[in-house]
């Protein structure tokens, strides 16, 4: 059997930290802003918006949710951001993706100063993450590595193979894992048998979007899981990518959905915001 990884617990701890740190700063006269951006009324998004406004308030950050119509143009959503760029209360800038399809969401992340892009979405914190000198970094794959760390897992030398090549997920981990030696494979719905990608792995991150589309018997003796994946069935059951209960037969160590990558993102979030307000406090961006 495996051990659990419990994002829950980890976020707890890191949230705990954060929260010391917001009150310190707080001293200063400085209290971490983060604005969240909804576009439309999708309830998922609502969802996940609304975690995000709750974690700030818990750990004393100022939060400001911008709710828009689904009908909000692309030069509407650019003055939004214009404004937030230049408001100092505001140290970070989140806009739920997916945007409606008028928007093109290139455009928008593009246009959130990068002093204050928490989401590590922006083409130059994607270039320093490339070349090794992260900025910010995305909160999902950020929460993974923090994930590994907090496991003990090393993976220098490891054999990671990344299921997804997303913007927001497969590609920066797989650039982080890299980062920390491992030999990365990143596979996608092109991929020629990807069961044998996956019984060669040491460390499996599955990123699809596909409920328990990565089968238990896949999972190679005694490596290490982690599941990204959050796909709803029907009103309640939230599954993830990975087969769970047959991938924990096989497995060392493994996370859980509900209660793994998911409240690690949102904890990363505020660590970015409160990174992000430090910064400006210090006049340092
Ligand atoms: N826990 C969290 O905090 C977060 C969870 N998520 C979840 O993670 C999952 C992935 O999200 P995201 O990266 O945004 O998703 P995307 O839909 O953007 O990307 C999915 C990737 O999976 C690949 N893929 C799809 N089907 C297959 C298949 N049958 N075999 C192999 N690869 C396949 C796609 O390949 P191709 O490129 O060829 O199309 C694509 O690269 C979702 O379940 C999402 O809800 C996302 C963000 C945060
Ligand atoms: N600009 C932007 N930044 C994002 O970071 C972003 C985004 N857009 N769009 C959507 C995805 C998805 N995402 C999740 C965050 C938390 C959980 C999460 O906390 N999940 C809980 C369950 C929550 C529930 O019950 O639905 C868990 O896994 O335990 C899941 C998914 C962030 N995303
Ligand atoms: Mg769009």
């Amino acid at each position: 059997m495996s051990t659990i990884i419990d994002g829950k617990a980890i976020a707890a701890k890191l949230r705990a930290e954060i929260a010391t740190e917001v009150k310190i700063l707080k001293e200063k006269g400085i209290i971490p802003g983060l604005a969240t951006v909804l576009v439309g009324e999708d309830p998922a998004s609502e969802v996940y918006v609304r975690m995000k406004g709750n974690a700030c308030q818990e750990l004393g950050m100022h939060s400001v949710k911008h709710t828009l119509p689904a009908t909000t143009t692309e030069a509407e959503l650019l003055a939004l951001v214009a404004r937030l760029n230049s408001d100092p209360t505001i140290h970070g800038i989140l806009v739920q993706l997916p945007l409606p399809k008028q928007i093109n969401s290139d455009t928008i992340l593009e246009a959130i100063s990068p002093v204050k892009d928490v989401d590590g979405f922006h083409p130059y914190n994607v270039g320093r993450l490339m070349v090794g000198k992260p900025t910010f970094q995305p909160c999902t794959p950020y929460g993974v590595m923090v994930m590994l760390r907090e496991a003990g897992v090393d993976l220098a030398g490891k054999e990671v193979v990344v299921v997804g090549r997303s913007n927001i997920v497969g590609k920066p981990v797989a650039l982080m894992c890299l980062q920390q030696h491992a030999t990365v494979t990143i596979c996608h719905s092109k991929t020629r048998d990807l069961p044998a990608k996956v019984k060669g792995a040491d460390v499996v991150i599955a990123a699809v979007g596909v409920p328990e589309m990565i089968k238990g018997e896949w999972i190679k003796e005694g490596a290490v899981v982690i599941d990204v994946g959050v796909n709803r069935i029907g009103e309640k059951k939230l599954v993830g990518d990975v087969e769970f209960a047959a991938a924990s037969q096989r497995a060392s160590a493994i996370t859980p959905v509900p209660g793994g990558v998911g409240p690690m993102t949102i904890t990363m979030l505020l660590y970015n915001t409160l990174e992000a307000a430090k910064k400006a406090g210090t006049g340092d961006r």
